[in-house]
């Protein structure tokens, strides 16, 4: 059976504890490989090797970080096939959205932050205190932690403006997809990269994530994740008072009014509910649509549910694939089965597929108020709620309802309205007749209960780099 090996200081790695956990493929539910369970120690190799190399990585001009990073995404560029199949089977997604959408994304990010490497600059001050100017320096030794939903997208996205910025990382993908980044990390040395700078250890977060977070040679911290290890990441990163950027969970709201182009986007609409079987951090999972459409958008919004095709990752006319695991699985059921307990109406879905896997029906479900957990906690699977409204204050009040706040999308032609809404929903990202449309230089992330700080862009190049401000009197 395949065994994916750690990668450290430039060469692949066995666990030192020769301890393997199985990874499945949430297609058949079966076993296809093993992945090196690591441990304290093995996070240790690879943080000394990576703080052996953050001399001679923070040294290199920017540009030639930058190429280093350009040659990584054309090599990654030339096998998007290759990491597509290994992305969709790893982690249930249909193949075309794999090699479609989220290949060509970590190719984006590893371009888009070489690129950054070279725009990077500092500010500069002069007046009355003289000339200020201010050096960014790479921070050293940082961690990255990604998870399953879109497993190369996010480890490159954490892993290039880290780079970028002149830091050598230790990532850690989920233990539940790793063979995608091992993949990569084996690229990375078949071009020859500096070995110690990419460095990738696998593993469980009890037994790697706590290991990486708390190592004192880790400056920073870069977690995508659950609400509840996002919590105890801060905790830690608070008390050792390194930096900490948390991307957590969202439960967004998708606002239709009677005014929009509704039935020619729904479309997107649905999609934005259902892509990669909702476990997106980003998919609507409340849709609140305005009464005098509300019939009719649920009726048609139904039948497009119903019409998705749900199947094999390889087929290429399936839509949706299964859910990533039995744990999300078991969750996401466990959450429909809530929702009736809790009075609402399974309009279509709220089933398991007849078939070996971890496959469930597109589920839509109305007739639950802000309040109940339905519509309260991130479910993170194919289900969403309908909820109607009168006016934009109500609206508005249900969208802002509850602890998260990461995104929301707006659907009008009123675009006063959609500017009003917009400044008043509590969340870090909003979409106005569009979903998922990404420039990567604006800022990502979430308030409240969806996390702590920003992405993307120079906001990422500012996490990665300790800034320090001269003064010169110029008296
Ligand atoms: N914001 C998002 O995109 C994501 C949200 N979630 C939410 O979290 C729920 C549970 O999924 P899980 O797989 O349990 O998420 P998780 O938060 O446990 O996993 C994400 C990553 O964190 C790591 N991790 C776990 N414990 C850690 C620790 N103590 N220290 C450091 N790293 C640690 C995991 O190994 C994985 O790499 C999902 O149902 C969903 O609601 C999960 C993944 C992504
Ligand atoms: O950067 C993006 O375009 C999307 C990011 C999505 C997540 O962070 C997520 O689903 O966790």
């Amino acid at each position: 059976m395949q065994r994916l090996m750690h990668w450290i200081d430039g060469a692949a790695r066995a666990p030192g504890s020769d301890r393997w956990l199985p990874v499945h493929e949430p297609a058949s539910g079966r076993v296809y490989a093993e992945v090196a369970a690591g441990s304290a120690d093995d996070v240790a190799a690879a943080v000394t090797a990576a703080a052996r190399a953050a001399p001679a990585w923070a040294a290199l001009p920017n540009s030639a970080r930058a190429a280093w990073l350009e040659r990584l995404a054309a090599a990654l560029e030339a096998r998007i096939d290759d990491f597509a199949h290994v992305e969709a089977r790893d982690g249930g997604k249909p193949f075309a959205l794999a090699r479609d959408a989220e290949i060509p994304r970590a190719v984006a990010n590893l371009r888009f932050f070489a690129h950054a490497a070279t725009q990077f600059a500092s500010e500069s001050h002069h007046g009355e205190a003289g000339l200020n100017y201010t050096l960014r320096t790479p921070l050293g030794v940082v961690a990255t932690i990604s998870p399953w939903n879109l497993p190369l997208y996010l480890f490159t996205w954490k892993i290039a403006p880290a780079l970028a910025a002149g830091n050598t990382v230790v990532a850690k993908p989920s233990e539940v997809t790793p063979a995608s980044a091992t993949l990569l990390a084996e690229l990375s040395g078949e071009i020859g990269f500096p070995p110690g700078v990419i460095n990738v250890v696998h593993g469980s977060g009890a037994d790697v994530g706590d290991a990486l977070v708390d190592d004192p040679r880790v400056r920073a911290v870069s977690f995508t994740g659950s609400t509840a290890v996002g919590r105890r990441i801060g905790a830690r990163t608070g008390a050792a008072l390194k930096k900490a950027s948390l991307e957590l969970g969202g439960k967004n709201a998708t606002l239709v009014f009677a005014d929009s182009d509704w039935e020619t986007q729904l479309g997107t609409l649905v999609r934005s509910a259902f892509q990669n079987s909702g476990q997106i951090c980003l998919c609507g999972s409340r849709i609140l649509v305005e009464r005098g459409i509300y019939e009719t958008f649920r009726e048609r919004f139904v039948a497009e549910a119903l019409a998705l095709r749900v199947g094999d990752p390889m087929d290429s006319d399936a839509r949706m694939g299964p859910l990533v695991s039995q744990a999300q699985f078991d969750k996401v059921l466990a959450a429909i089965e809530r929702a009736r307990a809790e009075g609402g109406h399974v309009l279509c879905g709220g089933h398991a597929l007849a078939r070996p896997g971890w496959f469930v029906a597109p589920t839509v479900i109305d007739g639950l108020g802000p309040d109940c957990a339905t519509n309260r906690e991130e479910i993170f699977g194919p289900v969403v709620t309908l909820q109607p409204f009168d006016d934009d204050a109500q609206a508005l009040a249900l969208a802002n309802a509850g602890d998260y706040g990461l995104s929301a999308s707006i659907w009008t032609r009123d675009l006063v309205r959609a500017h009003r809404l917009a400044a008043a929903l509590r969340v870090g990202m909003v979409w106005i007749n569009t979903w998922l449309m990404r420039d990567l230089r604006t800022p990502f992330g979430g308030t409240g209960a969806s996390g702590l700080g920003r992405e993307g862009g120079m906001e990422a190049m500012r996490f990665f780099t300790e800034p320090k401000n001269i003064g010169l009197s110029l008296e």
